[in-house]
Protein backbone atom coordinates (compact mmCIF):
# COMPACT_ATOMS: atom_id res chain seq x y z
CA UNK A 1 0.00 0.00 0.00
CA UNK A 2 1.49 3.80 -0.99
CA UNK A 3 2.37 5.48 2.02
CA UNK A 4 -0.69 7.96 3.31
CA UNK A 5 -0.62 11.46 2.59
CA UNK A 6 -1.85 12.00 6.40
CA UNK A 7 -1.08 9.82 8.88
CA UNK A 8 -2.09 10.14 12.93
CA UNK A 9 -0.66 8.15 15.53
CA UNK A 10 -2.32 8.11 18.97
CA UNK A 11 -2.25 11.93 19.16
CA UNK A 12 -3.28 13.87 21.82
CA UNK A 13 -3.76 17.72 22.45
CA UNK A 14 -4.70 19.08 25.71
CA UNK A 15 -5.71 22.77 26.03
CA UNK A 16 -5.17 24.69 29.27
CA UNK A 17 -3.31 22.97 32.55
CA UNK A 18 -4.46 22.02 35.83
CA UNK A 19 -8.30 22.60 36.66
CA UNK A 20 -8.75 23.78 33.60
CA UNK A 21 -7.15 21.53 30.97
CA UNK A 22 -9.16 20.36 27.97
CA UNK A 23 -8.34 17.19 26.16
CA UNK A 24 -9.40 18.21 22.83
CA UNK A 25 -7.88 14.97 20.77
CA UNK A 26 -7.09 12.07 22.97
CA UNK A 27 -5.35 9.35 21.06
CA UNK A 28 -6.81 9.69 17.78
CA UNK A 29 -5.24 7.13 15.17
CA UNK A 30 -6.22 8.18 11.36
CA UNK A 31 -4.55 8.15 7.56
CA UNK A 32 -5.79 9.74 4.50
CA UNK A 33 -4.28 8.14 1.00
CA UNK A 34 -4.50 10.26 -2.05
CA UNK A 35 -7.46 9.91 -3.79
CA UNK A 36 -9.60 9.66 -0.59
CA UNK A 37 -11.56 12.41 0.60
CA UNK A 38 -12.51 11.68 4.70
CA UNK A 39 -15.29 13.33 6.78
CA UNK A 40 -15.42 14.58 10.73
CA UNK A 41 -18.15 14.73 12.53
CA UNK A 42 -18.96 15.37 15.61
CA UNK A 43 -20.42 17.54 18.36
CA UNK A 44 -19.57 21.50 19.07
CA UNK A 45 -16.66 21.18 21.09
CA UNK A 46 -15.43 17.72 20.12
CA UNK A 47 -12.30 18.53 18.51
CA UNK A 48 -12.80 18.56 15.00
CA UNK A 49 -11.07 21.52 14.03
CA UNK A 50 -8.23 20.94 16.69
CA UNK A 51 -7.33 17.77 14.62
CA UNK A 52 -7.23 19.72 11.29
CA UNK A 53 -5.39 22.75 12.98
CA UNK A 54 -3.09 19.35 14.22
CA UNK A 55 -2.99 17.65 10.29
CA UNK A 56 -2.02 20.91 8.88
CA UNK A 57 0.73 22.26 11.13
CA UNK A 58 -0.93 24.93 12.90
CA UNK A 59 -1.31 23.31 15.48
CA UNK A 60 1.27 20.66 17.62
CA UNK A 61 0.19 17.28 19.27
CA UNK A 62 1.81 17.20 22.70
CA UNK A 63 2.15 13.35 21.72
CA UNK A 64 1.81 10.97 19.04
CA UNK A 65 3.30 11.35 15.92
CA UNK A 66 1.67 13.31 12.96
CA UNK A 67 3.96 12.12 9.16
CA UNK A 68 2.96 14.17 6.10
CA UNK A 69 3.58 11.98 3.07
CA UNK A 70 5.80 9.86 5.58
CA UNK A 71 7.36 12.90 7.15
CA UNK A 72 7.05 13.45 10.79
CA UNK A 73 6.04 17.32 11.48
CA UNK A 74 8.18 16.76 14.67
CA UNK A 75 11.57 16.37 12.96
CA UNK A 76 10.93 20.00 11.20
CA UNK A 77 12.26 23.12 12.48
CA UNK A 78 9.22 26.18 12.45
CA UNK A 79 10.58 27.33 9.09
CA UNK A 80 10.34 23.59 7.28
CA UNK A 81 7.05 23.07 9.01
CA UNK A 82 5.89 26.56 7.25
CA UNK A 83 7.77 25.91 3.41
CA UNK A 84 5.59 22.20 3.92
CA UNK A 85 2.70 23.55 4.59
CA UNK A 86 2.85 26.52 1.46
CA UNK A 87 3.73 23.38 -0.49
CA UNK A 88 1.65 20.40 0.03
CA UNK A 89 -1.20 21.67 2.32
CA UNK A 90 -4.13 23.93 1.40
CA UNK A 91 -6.60 25.18 4.19
CA UNK A 92 -10.04 26.17 3.77
CA UNK A 93 -11.10 27.99 6.81
CA UNK A 94 -14.75 28.38 8.44
CA UNK A 95 -14.09 32.27 8.07
CA UNK A 96 -12.31 32.35 4.63
CA UNK A 97 -9.38 34.52 5.62
CA UNK A 98 -8.80 36.61 2.80
CA UNK A 99 -6.81 39.38 2.36
CA UNK A 100 -9.23 42.58 2.14
CA UNK A 101 -6.10 44.64 0.08
CA UNK A 102 -5.80 42.08 -1.93
CA UNK A 103 -7.66 41.12 -5.56
CA UNK A 104 -9.30 38.03 -6.10
CA UNK A 105 -6.14 36.56 -8.23
CA UNK A 106 -3.94 38.51 -5.53
CA UNK A 107 -5.03 35.98 -2.48
CA UNK A 108 -4.84 32.74 -4.32
CA UNK A 109 -1.33 33.22 -5.86
CA UNK A 110 -0.13 34.78 -2.05
CA UNK A 111 0.95 31.37 -1.31
CA UNK A 112 3.03 30.27 -4.58
CA UNK A 113 4.30 33.96 -4.57
CA UNK A 114 5.46 33.31 -0.31
CA UNK A 115 6.98 29.98 -1.84
CA UNK A 116 9.08 31.50 -4.28
CA UNK A 117 6.95 31.40 -7.33
CA UNK A 118 7.40 34.60 -10.16
CA UNK A 119 4.55 36.85 -10.09
CA UNK A 120 3.73 36.56 -13.41
CA UNK A 121 3.73 32.42 -13.02
CA UNK A 122 2.03 32.87 -9.91
CA UNK A 123 -1.26 34.77 -11.25
CA UNK A 124 -1.43 31.73 -14.14
CA UNK A 125 -1.63 29.56 -11.45
CA UNK A 126 -4.73 31.73 -9.50
CA UNK A 127 -6.19 31.65 -12.23
CA UNK A 128 -6.30 28.31 -13.43
CA UNK A 129 -7.30 27.58 -9.84
CA UNK A 130 -10.27 29.99 -10.16
CA UNK A 131 -11.67 28.65 -13.30
CA UNK A 132 -11.74 25.25 -11.39
CA UNK A 133 -14.08 26.87 -8.89
CA UNK A 134 -15.83 28.74 -11.91
CA UNK A 135 -15.08 32.30 -11.14
CA UNK A 136 -12.00 33.13 -13.76
CA UNK A 137 -14.73 36.76 -13.81
CA UNK A 138 -14.20 38.11 -10.67
CA UNK A 139 -10.00 37.06 -10.91
CA UNK A 140 -9.81 41.04 -10.42
CA UNK A 141 -12.62 41.64 -8.00
CA UNK A 142 -11.22 42.55 -3.90
CA UNK A 143 -13.15 40.40 -1.21
CA UNK A 144 -15.60 43.07 0.14
CA UNK A 145 -17.21 43.33 -3.49
CA UNK A 146 -17.88 39.66 -3.54
CA UNK A 147 -21.26 37.46 -2.17
CA UNK A 148 -20.54 35.20 0.79
CA UNK A 149 -20.54 31.51 -1.83
CA UNK A 150 -18.33 33.80 -4.37
CA UNK A 151 -15.71 34.70 -1.09
CA UNK A 152 -15.76 30.97 -0.26
CA UNK A 153 -14.78 29.86 -4.20
CA UNK A 154 -11.82 32.09 -3.97
CA UNK A 155 -10.72 30.69 -0.35
CA UNK A 156 -11.09 27.12 -1.95
CA UNK A 157 -9.24 28.15 -4.89
CA UNK A 158 -6.50 29.58 -3.01
CA UNK A 159 -6.26 26.05 -1.17
CA UNK A 160 -5.93 23.86 -4.41
CA UNK A 161 -3.64 26.06 -6.17
CA UNK A 162 -0.64 24.52 -6.97
CA UNK A 163 -1.31 21.04 -6.52
CA UNK A 164 -1.05 20.87 -3.05
CA UNK A 165 -1.21 17.22 -1.61
CA UNK A 166 -3.88 17.29 1.44
CA UNK A 167 -6.29 19.55 1.45
CA UNK A 168 -7.63 20.78 4.58
CA UNK A 169 -11.57 21.95 4.95
CA UNK A 170 -13.21 23.05 8.19
CA UNK A 171 -16.80 23.78 7.11
CA UNK A 172 -15.85 24.98 3.64
CA UNK A 173 -19.77 25.25 3.05
CA UNK A 174 -21.04 26.66 6.12
CA UNK A 175 -21.89 30.16 5.09
CA UNK A 176 -23.21 28.84 1.69
CA UNK A 177 -26.85 28.21 0.59
CA UNK A 178 -27.38 24.80 -0.50
CA UNK A 179 -27.21 24.76 -4.05
CA UNK A 180 -23.48 26.58 -3.51
CA UNK A 181 -22.19 24.36 -0.74
CA UNK A 182 -23.03 21.03 -3.82
CA UNK A 183 -20.77 23.25 -5.86
CA UNK A 184 -18.04 23.57 -3.51
CA UNK A 185 -18.36 19.91 -2.71
CA UNK A 186 -17.93 19.14 -6.83
CA UNK A 187 -14.81 21.11 -6.47
CA UNK A 188 -13.62 19.23 -3.51
CA UNK A 189 -13.87 15.72 -4.60
CA UNK A 190 -12.72 16.68 -7.74
CA UNK A 191 -9.03 17.59 -6.26
CA UNK A 192 -9.20 14.77 -4.44
CA UNK A 193 -10.38 12.22 -7.63
CA UNK A 194 -7.34 13.93 -9.43
CA UNK A 195 -4.98 12.62 -6.45
CA UNK A 196 -5.36 14.56 -3.78
CA UNK A 197 -5.96 13.18 0.06
CA UNK A 198 -9.05 15.26 1.84
CA UNK A 199 -9.46 15.77 5.13
CA UNK A 200 -13.40 17.73 5.88
CA UNK A 201 -14.82 18.88 8.65
CA UNK A 202 -18.77 19.17 8.67
CA UNK A 203 -22.04 18.72 10.63
CA UNK A 204 -23.75 17.63 7.69
CA UNK A 205 -24.88 14.49 6.47
CA UNK A 206 -25.46 15.63 3.13
CA UNK A 207 -21.87 17.02 2.65
CA UNK A 208 -20.15 14.12 4.60
CA UNK A 209 -21.82 11.63 1.75
CA UNK A 210 -19.21 12.94 -0.98
CA UNK A 211 -16.72 11.93 1.47
CA UNK A 212 -15.37 7.85 0.83
CA UNK A 213 -15.70 7.42 4.64
CA UNK A 214 -16.66 9.19 7.99
CA UNK A 215 -14.69 9.44 11.32
CA UNK A 216 -17.13 10.73 14.27
CA UNK A 217 -15.60 12.77 17.50
CA UNK A 218 -16.79 12.42 20.64
CA UNK A 219 -14.47 14.27 23.60
CA UNK A 220 -11.82 13.68 21.52
CA UNK A 221 -11.83 10.02 21.18
CA UNK A 222 -12.61 8.68 17.75
CA UNK A 223 -15.91 7.03 18.45
CA UNK A 224 -17.84 3.95 16.49
CA UNK A 225 -21.17 3.46 15.76
CA UNK A 226 -22.15 2.66 19.34
CA UNK A 227 -20.02 5.78 20.74
CA UNK A 228 -17.31 3.05 21.92
CA UNK A 229 -13.52 4.08 21.23
CA UNK A 230 -13.41 2.69 17.57
CA UNK A 231 -10.37 -0.19 17.11
CA UNK A 232 -7.66 1.03 15.15
CA UNK A 233 -7.93 -1.43 12.19
CA UNK A 234 -11.25 -0.41 11.56
CA UNK A 235 -10.37 3.29 11.54
CA UNK A 236 -7.30 3.12 9.16
CA UNK A 237 -8.92 0.85 6.35
CA UNK A 238 -10.80 2.32 3.77
CA UNK A 239 -15.11 1.70 3.35
CA UNK A 240 -17.28 2.40 0.45
CA UNK A 241 -17.73 6.30 -0.01
CA UNK A 242 -20.08 7.69 2.54
CA UNK A 243 -19.98 4.51 4.68
CA UNK A 244 -18.60 4.60 8.24
CA UNK A 245 -15.23 4.03 9.53
N1 LIG B 1 -7.07 27.62 22.24
C1 LIG B 1 -7.84 26.93 23.08
N2 LIG B 1 -7.75 27.11 24.43
C2 LIG B 1 -8.51 26.42 25.29
N3 LIG B 1 -9.42 25.49 24.91
C3 LIG B 1 -9.55 25.26 23.59
C4 LIG B 1 -8.79 25.97 22.61
N4 LIG B 1 -9.15 25.53 21.37
C5 LIG B 1 -10.10 24.60 21.57
N5 LIG B 1 -10.35 24.44 22.89
C6 LIG B 1 -11.29 23.48 23.51
O1 LIG B 1 -10.98 22.20 22.98
C7 LIG B 1 -12.17 21.46 22.72
C8 LIG B 1 -12.19 21.08 21.24
O2 LIG B 1 -12.35 22.28 20.45
P1 LIG B 1 -12.49 22.25 18.86
O3 LIG B 1 -12.56 23.67 18.42
O4 LIG B 1 -11.42 21.41 18.31
O5 LIG B 1 -13.90 21.54 18.71
P2 LIG B 1 -14.85 21.44 17.41
O6 LIG B 1 -15.34 20.04 17.40
O7 LIG B 1 -14.13 21.93 16.22
O8 LIG B 1 -16.02 22.44 17.78
P3 LIG B 1 -17.02 23.28 16.80
O9 LIG B 1 -17.85 22.27 16.06
O10 LIG B 1 -17.83 24.08 17.79
O11 LIG B 1 -16.14 24.13 15.92
C9 LIG B 1 -13.33 22.37 23.13
O12 LIG B 1 -13.71 22.00 24.44
C10 LIG B 1 -12.72 23.76 23.11
O13 LIG B 1 -13.37 24.59 24.04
Amino acid sequence: MTTPVLSLRAVTRTHGAGENAVHALDGVDLDVRAGELVAVMGPSGSGKSTLLNIAGGLDTADAGVVEIAGTPMSGLGPKQRAALRRREIGYVFQDFNLVPALTAAENVALPLELDGVSARRARKAALVALGEVEIPELADRFPDDMSGGQRQRVAIARALVGRRSLVLADEPTGALDSVTGEAVMGVLRARVDAGAAGLLVTHEPRFAAWADRTIFLRDGVVVDGTGRRADAESLLAASPRGGTA
